[in-house]
């Protein structure tokens, strides 16, 4: 079974030219997206993908640029496409705070029966470190990583060759003992702040202290929209651009 992620979108949380990072796993038993930023549907709409073509959502963290999307999917869905109920896959962490923290604010509507997550999706909760079957043949581990202190954040293993950040704080020994030594990754798609000191973010900087074998694994996503200015300067990595398409396997 053929697998192929295409980027939706590849920019940093404030790109003005980029939509929000974010992917659409591909394969002929479904699609799958990783994270749905406020962006993502625009994105979706302009590769004539509709609401409806998607069978799930993972979650990596509740930053608008990576749930932004979801309330536009889960209306579309109920009001456009006869309220099919698209899963969202989430950890319990994630799950505790979307509705919540996000979501309840524009979804809550109890005249209409709508009081609940689980009134706009099928939640499918996925436990942290174990490798979850998604898809027949798409098979997720979602790891914790730091991003922002004291909240949830994943990263994740697509089906233990390919590595996904998301969103996360740069960690030399990850990469190198984990998705390289450990796992043999053989494709790597790294957030990355280009300039600046990266608080939250692993910076170009910090990533081009890896070594080469590491680097020539290593796609560049979640970039501002100066990314123009880098090029050649990003060692043997290479930025991912929209809308291209990754095949993972054949
Ligand atoms: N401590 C923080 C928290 C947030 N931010 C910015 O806000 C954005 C939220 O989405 P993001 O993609 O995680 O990127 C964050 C930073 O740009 C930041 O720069 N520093
Ligand atoms: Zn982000
Ligand atoms: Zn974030």
């Amino acid at each position: 079974m053929s697998l192929q992620i295409q980027m939706l979108g590849t920019g940093s949380a404030f790109a003005k030219t980029l939509y929000n990072t974010s992917a659409l796993v591909r394969s002929t038993n479904g699609n799958v997206l990783i994270d749905c930023g406020y962006s993502t549907p625009k994105s979706l709409h302009e590769i004539n993908i509709q609401p409806d073509q998607i069978d799930g959502i993972i979650i990596s963290h509740i930053h608008a640029d990576h749930v932004g999307g979801l309330e536009e999917m889960a209306f579309r869905l109920l009001y456009e496409f006869n309220h099919k109920k698209t899963k969202l896959f989430l950890t319990k962490s994630i799950a505790s705070i979307l509705w919540e923290n996000t979501l309840k604010g524009g979804m809550y509507n109890p005249s209409d029966g709508f009081t609940r997550i689980e009134d706009y999706f099928e939640i499918v909760l996925i436990d942290e470190h174990m490798p979850t079957e998604i898809l027949p043949g798409f098979t997720v581990e979602m790891i914790t990583t730091m991003h922002i202190p004291h909240k949830p954040n994943y990263s994740l293993f697509i089906n233990d060759q390919t590595f996904y950040s998301a969103d996360t704080q740069f960690n030399a020994e990850l990469l190198t003992q984990e998705v390289v030594n450990k796992r043999n990754c053989h494709t790597i798609l790294h957030d990355c702040q280009l300039s600046g000191h990266g608080a939250i973010h692993a910076t170009l900087e910090q990533l081009l202290t890896l070594p080469d074998d590491i680097q020539e694994r290593i796609y560049l996503m979640h970039y501002g929209d100066n990314m123009m200015n880098y090029i050649g300067k990003t060692g043997s990595m290479r930025f991912i651009q929209q809308h291209e398409v990754l095949i993972l396997s054949k």
